[in-house]
């Protein structure tokens, strides 16, 4: 049975003239992992600060953990761990000075919450013991900025951006931190990022948003279905098509689309004994082109066409 542990009903932000995010209906389920993936300025910091209560809806609703109204949302954030663009640090202490101030301000009693954390995001002592978080590398601030916002074990864990300017290996160093949070805690985990790319996965599910709006919701094998790279085959006879296609061919993995498009996954490097056997079928080609989206492109494509270039 789905866990439901945040739904939006026509969450609706706007600033002025600026429609931040219009009518957002959505359903976090528990123990799953969420990519929030839109360009610079499509609403993702917004919805995160609504739901974390930096921000409050012109319209719409929000129910936490099943609960909503002012007051029930407050008391139910506490289940929630977040982390807005960069971590808001104190640059001349060590790592455990930083999360035993948070623990003080927090009012948690266990001290061994700070080691636990800390290994768990991968900060143990040999790298951070004395070192003054001013000399840390922008992964390390990252970690320690996702360790505050586990240092009360939430159960939904909020991350605006945390990939935003890592390298290559930080940012495969921050996949397996939270596939490991997720495994190990069974933490629900939203992440945003501009980039669809960085997000690829590491997250079960994808939610692509554009100027407010939420355009679609997918799994990762269902992206992975949408961009798998394939011949695209148009005929002047889908039926007899199939049979020389199966039949002299053997190709069995094949997608037929709403408009006749044949979608063929193998013999992709035989376009030409594809184009001959159907000919000597008395099959007419009136299409064939090889087709598959880069994840980049795919998602350009869901926004509405390459004029948006996305930023990096
Ligand atoms: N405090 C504010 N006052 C006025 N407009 C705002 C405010 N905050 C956000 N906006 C506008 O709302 C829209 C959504 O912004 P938001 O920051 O949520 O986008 P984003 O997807 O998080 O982008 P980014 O990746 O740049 O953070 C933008 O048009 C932005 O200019």
């Amino acid at each position: 049975m789905s866990d439901i542990i945040l739904t939006t009903n026509n969450l609706t932000k706007k600033y002025n003239h600026t429609l931040a995010l219009d009518n957002i209906n959505l359903n976090i389920e528990r123990g799953r992992m969420y990519g929030f993936i839109g360009q610079n300025g499509a609403g993702k910091t917004t919805l995160i600060r609504l739901i974390v209560g930096l921000s409050f809806p012109t319209s719409g609703e929000l129910y936490l953990f099943g609960k909503t109204g002012k007051q029930a949302l407050q008391e139910q954030r506490k289940r929630i761990g977040c982390m807005v663009e960069t971590p808001a640090l104190y640059p001349n202490m060590t790592a455990v000075q930083n999360l035993e101030v948070q623990r003080i301000q927090r009012g948690i009693p266990d001290r061994h919450v700070i080691r636990e954390t800390l290994e768990l995001v991968g900060l143990d002592d040999y790298l951070t013991g004395r070192k003054a978080v001013r000399n840390f590398s922008l992964g390390m601030r990252q970690r320690l900025g996702i360790a505050i916002a586990l240092l009360h074990d939430p159960e939904l864990l909020i991350l605006d951006e945390p990939i935003n300017g890592l390298d290559p290996m930080g940012i495969a160093e921050m996949r397996i931190l939270l596939k490991r949070l997720n495994a190990e805690r069974g933490t629900t985990i939203l992440i945003s990022s501009h980039i669809l790319n960085e997000l690829y996965q590491t997250v079960s599910q994808y939610i692509l948003i554009n100027q407010g709006v939420l355009i679609e919701e997918l799994t990762q094998s269902q992206l992975n279905e949408k961009c798998k790279r394939h011949i695209a085959l148009q005929t002047n006879h889908v039926e007899n098509a199939l049979l020389a296609l199966e039949n002299r061919l053997h190709i069995k993995d094949y997608q037929v689309m709403p408009d006749g498009t044949i979608k063929l996954y193998d013999h992709l490097d035989d376009m030409e004994g594809i184009s001959s056997t159907l000919m000597k079928e008395g099959v007419l080609i009136t299409g064939m082109t090889m087709a598959g989206d880069t994840l980049e492109s795919y998602f350009l494509h869901r926004i509405g066409g390459e004029k948006h270039a996305l930023s990096h």
